[in-house]
């Protein structure tokens, strides 16, 4: 039977689902204000996660062998909103005023208001979650955690060449894996043909799904054929493969390539001649075609190289993520609000303000100033309110400190009032 949420009929085939939280975060981050606009400003900030037993009965199998992952996707709920608005369009800190759509932002006013962090997993224990470099703050309602695996979630440069394959699990490469069945084929195809049962030769295209769409079918060549010299189809296969990468130097082929093409175009007679018309060693197809292959390599690795826009996964983002209008921040702490952050321990046994989070006085202020660094205020803030103090809590300090001329200063450190019962 279907559920029902208020007048809306809630069914998956809809796109609607009744979420329910799995967890709550306790963070470090208390507000909204000074949390980090993302999780790698701040890889000193923890969080820890309890698995709700209202989800799971026995929440710690839920998470049987998560920790074999060093970093977990956190999905969760910007529940602190406030109200449900969003706009097509919203002005990012980063592009300091300028707007753009909001889907091509992190922004949290958005139609769904679900966030997406990537943290470190320091430790599981139990049902519990220790996290680190983080963004979200206390209270933040999470509704689903997903192992972090950079062979699936982070792209990969595409792999024209086999030789990139060694070494590499190959499980995870079907893609290269094809490439490289493709050339098993040409260089061996009794081997490949041995390995499918049902098929007396192999059809590297149907084998590869390489597109070779002019590649001669060599299916029905025997290997009594192909050893008797008759190796044009294989050695056309061959070549076909190099002439797709072409493609790979954006109508830009470098002479020494084009020297190579034109040697995998001749047919078999021209090949067979020297220029003055003797007869030559028949021509090694093969290592024509390996050799346009390492060219168009050293090709890709240079384009690479030299892109200012492409990272080396071949992702790009647009300039004003990598080169922000707005710079980073010196910070600095007066010698007064040093001297306050001195008096906080790493446990409340001893008396006085206690972390909860950090570990030490230099891992404090090390936090401190990395989310300073990256300036947290707001636009509108930075713009019209340059000269007020800027407060903001951490862990189980409350920091004030002002803003100028491309640097943060902390003028104070407190204990935050909603720690302050365990500093007494
Ligand atoms: C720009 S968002 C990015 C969040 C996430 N990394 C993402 O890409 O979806 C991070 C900001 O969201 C705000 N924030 C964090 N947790 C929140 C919550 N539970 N409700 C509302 N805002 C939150 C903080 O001000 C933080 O600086």
């Amino acid at each position: 039977m279907e559920g029902k949420i208020g007048p809306m009929t809630c069914t998956l085939e809809a796109g609607n689902i009744l979420t329910k939280p799995i967890g709550y975060i306790e963070s470090c981050f208390n507000t909204k204000n000074g949390t980090p606009r993302q999780p790698s400003v701040c890889s000193l900030s923890r969080a820890c996660l309890r698995i709700s037993k209202s989800v799971f009965n026995n929440p710690e199998h839920s998470v049987m062998g998560l920790e074999e992952f060093s970093h977990v996707w956190i999905l969760f709920v910007f529940h602190k909103n406030g109200r449900l608005s969003f706009k097509a369009k919203v002005k990012p800190p980063r592009l300091n005023g300028a707007k753009t759509g909001v889907f091509s932002t992190r922004s949290p006013h958005r139609p769904n208001a679900i966030g997406l962090t990537l943290a470190r997993l320091e430790k599981v224990e139990g049902g519990t979650l220790y996290l680190s470099g983080i963004d979200m703050i206390e209270g933040t309602p999470v509704l689903d955690i997903k192992p972090y695996i950079s062979e699936y979630d982070s792209p990969k440069a595409t792999v024209l060449f086999p030789e990139d394959l060694e070494g590499k699990d190959r499980k995870h490469n079907a893609g290269t894996d094809k490439l490289e069945t493709s050339f098993t084929a040409i260089r061996n195809p009794q081997a490949i043909s041995e390995e499918l049962p049902n098929e007396k030769y192999p059809n590297p295209e149907r084998e590869t799904g390489t597109c070779m769409s002019e590649m001669p079918n060599i299916h029905a060549e025997t290997p009594e054929e192909i050893k008797n010299g008759k190796d044009l189809k294989i050695t056309s296969a061959s070549s076909s493969l190099v002439i797709e990468h072409q493609n790979t130097w954006n109508g830009d082929v470098p002479s020494q390539f084009a020297d190579y093409l034109t040697v995998a175009k001749q047919g078999p007679e021209d090949r067979n001649q020297c220029d003055d018309g003797a007869p030559s060693q028949p021509l090694d197809y093969l290592t024509v075609a390996e050799k346009m292959h390492e060219l168009t390599r050293k090709g890709v690795t240079e384009r690479h190289e030299n892109s200012n826009q492409c990272n080396p996964d071949d992702t790009f983002v647009p300039t004003w993520i990598k080169d922000a209008p707005v710079a980073n921040l010196k910070v600095r702490f007066t010698p007064h609000s040093e001297m306050e952050l001195r008096h906080f321990k790493q446990c409340c046994d001893s008396g006085g303000p206690s972390f909860r989070y950090f570990k030490s006085f230099d891992e404090a202020k090390y936090a401190i100033s990395t989310v300073l660094s990256a300036d947290p205020r707001s636009v509108y803030r930075r713009k019209q309110c340059q000269d007020r103090l800027f407060y903001f809590s951490l862990d189980t300090i409350h920091i004030t400190c002002w803003f100028g001329d491309g640097f943060a200063e902390v003028l104070r450190i407190q204990p935050h009032k909603a720690h302050a019962e365990c500093s007494k």
